[in-house]
């Protein structure tokens, strides 16, 4: 079977990550998470006691970490410097900072170049998730997707997750999804959106199982068709 690249954007909370997964382990396809890079160099930065308000600063370090991720669908990893970074990106303070640290052009440039040779390396295929995949990393990807959601829905979804001391109420997760988007719509560099030829999903009145279906059927239809 020929080599297939699956380019998925969208806004926060949209399924991004859950559809992307199920759809490269249903087609045995590699996987790659773009957020949790930029997450994993949040991390550091606050780690290491950079002013990620400070764009110039975050510039002049952004080349220092190791950033290593794991492509299996099955088992999503990981790492800076070799350190597990799965838990810590997730975090409601890498999530409140993480706009800022990627919407510095030195930082997009480094993370472009790994995302494209993950890419180049997977032999049958990748599906790449994202906010600017179909238009700026993979510009010739074999199929393009671009999910959607109600805020309500979103808002509804994420809240769902969310425990103990990270737990918050409807309203503000809805707020903090919302001041993401529109962080990451309006930066300079490869902002979130959609491509020409993407073809939209608005997820908010389907089933997980259904938008990954979509998702199969697209690729199918795009495979036979060659
Ligand atoms: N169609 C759907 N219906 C109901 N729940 C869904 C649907 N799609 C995803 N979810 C749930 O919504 C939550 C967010 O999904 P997911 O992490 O895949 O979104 P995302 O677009 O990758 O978000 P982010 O960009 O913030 O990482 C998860 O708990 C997931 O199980
Ligand atoms: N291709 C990408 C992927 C992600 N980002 C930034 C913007 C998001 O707010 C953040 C975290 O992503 P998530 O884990 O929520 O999917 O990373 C980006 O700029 N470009």
């Amino acid at each position: 079977m020929e080599s297939v690249i699956v380019a998925i954007d969208g806004p926060s909370g949209t399924g991004k990550s859950s559809t992307s997964r199920a759809v490269a382990a249903e087609l045995g396809l590699s996987y790659l998470d773009t957020g949790a890079q930029y997450r994993a160099i949040t991390w550091w930065m606050l780690t290491n006691g950079i002013d990620v308000d400070d764009p110039g600063a975050v510039a002049a370090v952004c080349g220092k970490p190791v950033i290593e991720s794991g492509t299996d669908p099955l088992a999503p990893a990981i790492s800076v410097d070799g350190a597990d970074a799965a838990g810590p990106i997730r975090t409601r303070e890498v999530t409140s900072r993480v706009s800022a640290v990627s919407a510095v052009p030195e930082v997009r440039a480094r993370i472009t170049g790994l995302q494209r040779a993950i890419a180049a390396a997977a032999e049958k295929g990748i599906v790449v998730e994202g906010r600017d995949i179909g238009t700026t990393v993979l510009p010739g990807a074999d199929v393009k997707i671009f999910l959607t959601a109600s805020p309500e829905a979103r808002a509804a979804r994420r809240s769902g997750e969310l425990k103990g001391s990270e737990a918050a109420d409807l309203a503000s997760t809805r707020e903090a999804l919302i001041r993401r988007d529109a962080a990451d719509s309006s930066r300079k560099t490869s902002p979130l959106a959609k491509a020409g030829d993407a073809v939209e999903v608005d997820t908010t009145d389907l089933t997980l199982p259904q938008v990954i279906e979509c998702v199969v059927a697209l690729v199918e239809e795009k495979r036979a068709a060659r």
